[in-house]
């Protein structure tokens, strides 16, 4: 029997008090994880008490410990109205006196290349010689596995999560938790709940920045989450569509709405230069961001160009922030305005 079977089965003699089914049959365990003698899974604690939820949290807790070659065992819990026992005040943003910056990456709308550019924008501030951390906070389609090239799971040392350490920063995704295959389907509380614990209980050790890749839109988890997390900032990035520069203003208000300053916009998949003839053509239009920006009273950060080589380098898991080309310096460049958006922030406003 494979490891992750051995602790589900060990799961199974659990009895879930509030459907008299065992905790598994009851839906209450999600991504269990075997590895380097490390369990890890998420549960559910919905209609526990805090109490209950705890004495479960402990039961499961020796429950894989006593399965033959688990040597620790890392349990986040969820709870879909937000009663996790762990994890801090819905209100409250996390102390995290370790990292001096949290930057969210966020877009109105999907697929506009926001995890592209949290990616390539930390592996930039990290070439700057920064600390940095990155995490994947997409639940719904974690991509940053992919584009850094490491797919492996969730390690744990004393509880901790330990991130991947990968060009050059610190990784941490909610893709390393989940069946890379099989979208997680959580809904908002307990999607926030988990992203704190991964937040709060990853040893980052000291960071210059951590870049948040949040997922697209602007919805309730979004929102929970930019008044969860104590950002320094949020940069949104659009394609210059129109439509895509609705849903943008959408993302921008949000974060007014909370209180996060908004760094700037990024314009992506601008410009595209066709590699064979040189023509220069503007598939999704070019200069909306900038444009939209200037009108919203905001920092104008930059633009990506629309390049084949970025979705490879993307898909290969080697950013094209590595490179020396036009489109790594592009990053770079957006890295420095981000650097001196969040200055200028700190001094505004005295340090959040
Ligand atoms: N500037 C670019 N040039 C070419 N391809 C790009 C560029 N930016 C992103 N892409 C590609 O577009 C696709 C979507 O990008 P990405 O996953 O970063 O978007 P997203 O906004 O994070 O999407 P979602 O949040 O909906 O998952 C990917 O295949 C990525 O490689």
């Amino acid at each position: 029997m494979a490891g992750e079977d051995l602790l589900r089965t060990a799961l199974e003699r659990l009895a879930d008090p509030v459907s008299g089914k065992d905790i598994v049959s009851a839906g209450r365990v999600s991504g269990i994880v075997l590895r380097s003698a490390q369990a890890g899974l998420v549960l559910a604690v919905d209609g526990l008490s805090p109490h209950d939820a705890k004495t479960m949290e402990a039961r499961v807790d020796a429950a894989l410990r006593s399965v033959p070659g688990v040597e620790g065992a890392r349990i986040i819990t969820t709870a879909e109205r937000g009663d996790a026992p762990q994890g801090p005040h819905p209100t409250a943003p996390a102390p995290l006196p370790e990292i001096r910056h949290i930057v969210a990456v966020g877009s109105g709308k999907g697929g506009v290349g926001k995890s592209t550019v949290a990616a390539n924008l930390a592996v930039s501030l990290a070439s700057q010689g920064l600390k940095v951390g990155l995490l994947d906070a997409d639940i719904y389609g974690p991509s940053v596995p992919m584009l850094m090239g490491r797919q492996e799971r969730l390690t744990l040392r004393e509880k901790l999560i330990q991130p991947a350490e990968v060009h050059g920063l610190k990784a941490v995704s909610m893709g390393a938790m989940t069946d890379p295959d099989r979208a997680v389907v959580w809904r908002g509380p307990m999607a926030s709940s988990a992203l704190m614990q991964m937040l709060t209980q990853t040893q980052w050790g000291p960071l210059d920045v951590l870049v948040v890749d949040l997922p697209p839109g602007t919805g309730d988890i979004q929102l929970t989450m930019a008044q969860k997390v104590p950002l320094a900032g949020a940069v949104i990035v659009s394609t210059p569509q129109d439509l895509a520069l609705i849903d943008a203003k959408k993302a921008v208000a949000m974060f007014g709405k909370v209180g996060v300053p908004v760094l700037g916009m990024i314009e992506n998949m601008s410009t595209f230069h066709c590699p064979n003839c040189g023509h220069e053509s503007h598939i999704f239009g070019h200069g909306g961001a900038e444009q939209a920006a200037k009108a919203m009273g905001l920092p104008f950060l930059g633009v990506i160009p629309l390049e084949m080589a970025i979705r490879e380098a993307s898909d290969a898991g080697t950013p094209v922030a590595l490179r020396d080309d036009p489109a790594g310096n592009a990053f770079r460049r957006i890295a420095v305005q981000v650097m001196a958006a969040l200055k200028e922030t700190r001094h505004a406003t005295d340090v959040r």
